[in-house]
């Protein structure tokens, strides 16, 4: 079996964690013959809740699972990890936009981008989960500068399992039929979950999901506000922010970086724009993207139309002055 690999979750004592570190342990993200040592990162008010995780996860008696470390130590949750979960972070109440957390997270990630540059191996792949998570991605990048840019990603990955559960209940097929939705931009109400280059699997033959739905109104419309205000449904029916399904997201996403993406599949991660499709540069910006041999790709080549083009500068107007707010909260 292959030597243990170090792997770091912040808000380990939270709510998304909770979900989170179990699917880790039992090797849904690296597979189930690569053994891992969990970090687990909070603050020192939460210390006595995460003594009670690590209690639950010594239970669950995982022989890949071979250590876990309980923290409020940045530079021991930090030390020598090959993967890291920013998940730790205040989530947003009903009524607010997640823009709005910009003053009370971005500075937890320039202290973890500190951390990750002095401590961190330097292949780490970072994945942003605390909302704002694209702008908290970029904040954390600059402060890492000795670790490569392109090895911090924020998570649309829950955009794209819901856009995927929604076309797949719309044309009635399994959920797995359903491949390549793009979510365009920010992990915010103007992100673009756009559907047209979407197929699904029919008995072995793919077809494209504009055509068999045959309804481009309910595409335009219904689909796309549904995606982008499904975060703020589920505050208001539960009170709280998604957990489960976030930790699902925050798993597929690590796995399909350390494992690839299928022939002909891509998926939507938050990296580093070089402006591709007229995005601005140097945000942190949602594309579709291949994955292989731990490297994502931008996929090139996807026609957008103009109303596509107008919903894409929206979002990338919106991580700009994200951007420019998060430096002025880091700089004051
Ligand atoms: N990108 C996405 O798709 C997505 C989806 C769901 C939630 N989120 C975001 O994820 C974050 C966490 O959500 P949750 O439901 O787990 O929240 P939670 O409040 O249940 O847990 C957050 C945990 O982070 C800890 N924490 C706070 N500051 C910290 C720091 N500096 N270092 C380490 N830990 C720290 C808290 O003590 C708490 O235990 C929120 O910002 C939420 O908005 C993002
Ligand atoms: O909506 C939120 O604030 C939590 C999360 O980002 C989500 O999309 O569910």
């Amino acid at each position: 079996m292959a030597e243990p690999i170090r792997v770091v979750v912040t808000g380990a004592a939270g709510q998304i964690a909770y979900s989170l570190l179990y699917m880790i342990s039992k090797g849904d993200v690296f597979g189930p013959n690569q053994p891992v040592i969990l970090h687990l990162l909070d603050i020192p008010p939460m210390m006595g809740v995460l003594e009670g995780v690590v209690m639950e996860l010594n239970d669950c008696a995982i022989p890949i699972l071979r250590g876990v470390v309980p923290t409020d130590d940045p530079a021991v949750a930090f030390k020598d990890v090959s993967a890291a979960f920013l998940v730790g972070a205040m989530p947003r109440k009903q009524g607010m936009e997640r823009k709005d957390l910009l003053a009370a997270n971005v500075k937890i990630f320039k202290v973890q981008g500190e951390a990750l540059d002095k401590h961190a191996k330097k292949d780490v792949k970072v994945l942003v989960v605390g909302n704002p998570a694209n702008t908290n991605a970029l904040i954390c990048s600059r402060y890492a500068p000795s670790i490569p840019k392109e090895n911090f990603t924020a998570m649309t990955r829950l955009d794209q399992n819901r856009a995927l559960a929604e076309i797949a209940r719309a044309i009635n097929k399994p959920v797995d039929s359903v491949k390549n939705v793009v979510i365009w931009g920010n992990h915010s109400s103007t992100q673009f979950p756009d559907a047209s280059s979407a197929t699904v699997d029919m008995d072995g033959k793919i077809f494209n999901v504009v055509e068999v739905l045959k309804d481009d109104v309910w595409l335009n419309t219904t689909f796309v506000e549904t995606i982008q205000k499904r975060g703020a449904a589920v505050i208001a029916a539960r009170k709280m922010s998604s957990a489960m399904s976030a930790a699902k997201a925050a798993s597929d996403h690590m796995r399909t970086w350390f494992r690839g993406t299928a022939p002909g599949e891509y998926v939507s991660m938050g990296v580093l724009s070089d402006g591709s499709y007229g995005a601005p540069k140097d945000v942190i910006f949602s594309f579709p993207v291949t994955v292989m041999g731990g490297k994502w790709s931008i996929v090139q080549g996807l026609k957008l139309n103009d109303n596509a083009k107008a919903m894409l500068t929206k979002t990338g107007d919106e991580l700009c002055e994200e951007r420019q707010e998060a430096l002025v909260v880091i700089e004051a």
